[in-house]
């Protein structure tokens, strides 16, 4: 039974680094985004979401970014303080950049896509020197997302906060969240997530997103042998995520669990790996399990995937635990 431990006594549970942007989702369901009329403004961005959450399950968070100098920074640094996210290291963009854009089409339950505005966007100038080397050494665990790693100065601010993280004994959980649109070419994308994978200890990315990374070196690894590759650096759990079919999560020791997912009405699919991500991370720092964990991120990627938001929708301790207990949990 494996269990990860972290440092004790830090002010911030989990810091997030990394884009902070808007959602529009789709009002107008089951149609094309041609088709679409109206959309309602969210937070969004894959770290933005994630740290909702565990803000939302009761953890002690930061975030570390940039955004726009315009009304939609400001909704978004107003949005993370209102759920009791630390923002005193989310700085304000002064050179006119804008705020990324997620529009999203949901053509049926099975069918989303999103198409996304981000040239010019504030998060990706967040410099190596306005990240505070201490809101990470006062965190527990750090989380990244592979797309801040898109562009400089965001892709040296991440190297910076993973040093920073290394001197301080600060768990690193990678997010790999490809978004293909935001990178030049694979061979770029491929190097840059390889070397920050090194770096991390919880490393958490679908199937397709692990093949990305491979795909350079022209591998065809198995669940298992991605997985293993890690555990020569830092890795301590590597977990592949499967969609509907769920997850499978690695430990250096050999064994792996595979989760379930629970039964759920079926809206739109995004938001279910960032949801997933962070009940996860919630449990784990709890103490529990890495089948326990699996559980509770299956459970909040079913209630996310049933709502029409990703960062509002995330799911309290309560609401997390009743659908827990009264889901019906598919052992696949
Ligand atoms: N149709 C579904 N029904 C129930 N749970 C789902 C469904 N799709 C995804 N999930 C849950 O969300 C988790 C992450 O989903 P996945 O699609 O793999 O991630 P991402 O959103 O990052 O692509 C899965 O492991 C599973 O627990
Ligand atoms: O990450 C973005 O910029 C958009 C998100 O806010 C979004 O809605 C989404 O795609 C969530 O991603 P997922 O959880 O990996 O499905």
């Amino acid at each position: 039974m494996t269990t990860i431990s972290f440092s004790a006594d830090k002010i911030f549970d989990v810091v997030a680094l990394g884009r902070l942007c808007i959602d529009l989702n789709a009002n107008e369901f089951n149609r094309p985004m041609e088709e679409t009329m109206t959309f309602t403004k969210y937070v969004g961005g894959s770290p933005a979401n994630i740290i909702i959450g565990l803000s939302r399950l009761g953890l002690k968070t930061g975030f570390i970014g940039k955004v726009a100098d315009d009304q939609m920074g400001r909704y978004i640094k107003s949005y993370l303080e209102k759920e009791n996210i630390d923002t005193k290291n989310v700085v304000i963009d002064k050179t006119g950049a804008v705020t990324g854009l997620a529009f999203t089409e949901i053509k049926s339950p099975e069918e989303c896509s999103i198409l996304m505005y981000r040239d010019n966007v504030a998060d990706l100038l967040l410099e190596p020197l306005e990240v505070q080397e201490d809101i990470i050494a006062n965190a527990k665990v750090l989380l990244i997302s592979g797309t801040a790693l898109a562009s400089s100065p965001s892709k040296e601010a991440v190297f910076l906060a993973l040093e920073y993280a290394q001197l301080h004994d600060v768990k690193v959980l990678f997010d790999l969240d490809y978004r293909p649109y935001t990178w030049k070419n694979v061979y770029e994308t491929a190097v840059y997530y390889n070397l920050a994978a090194e770096k991390s200890h919880i490393i958490i990315g679908t199937r397709e997103e692990f093949n990305m990374m491979e795909s350079i070196l022209n591998e065809k690894c198995s669940d298992e042998e991605t997985a293993n590759k890690w555990f020569n650096h830092r890795a301590e759990i590597v977990i592949i995520k499967h969609g509907s079919k769920g997850s499978i999560a690695y430990t250096p020791n050999g064994e792996s669990v595979r989760s379930g997912v629970f039964e759920a009405d079926v809206l739109k699919t995004f938001g279910a790996g960032d949801s997933y991500a962070s009940a996860f991370l919630y449990r784990i720092m709890q103490g529990g399990t890495i089948e326990d964990a699996m559980k509770y991120g299956s459970a909040s990627a079913a209630i996310v995937i049933s709502k029409h938001s990703c960062s509002d929708a995330m799911p309290t301790l309560d609401e997390l635990e009743e659908k827990i207990s009264v889901g019906t949990y598919k052992q696949i």
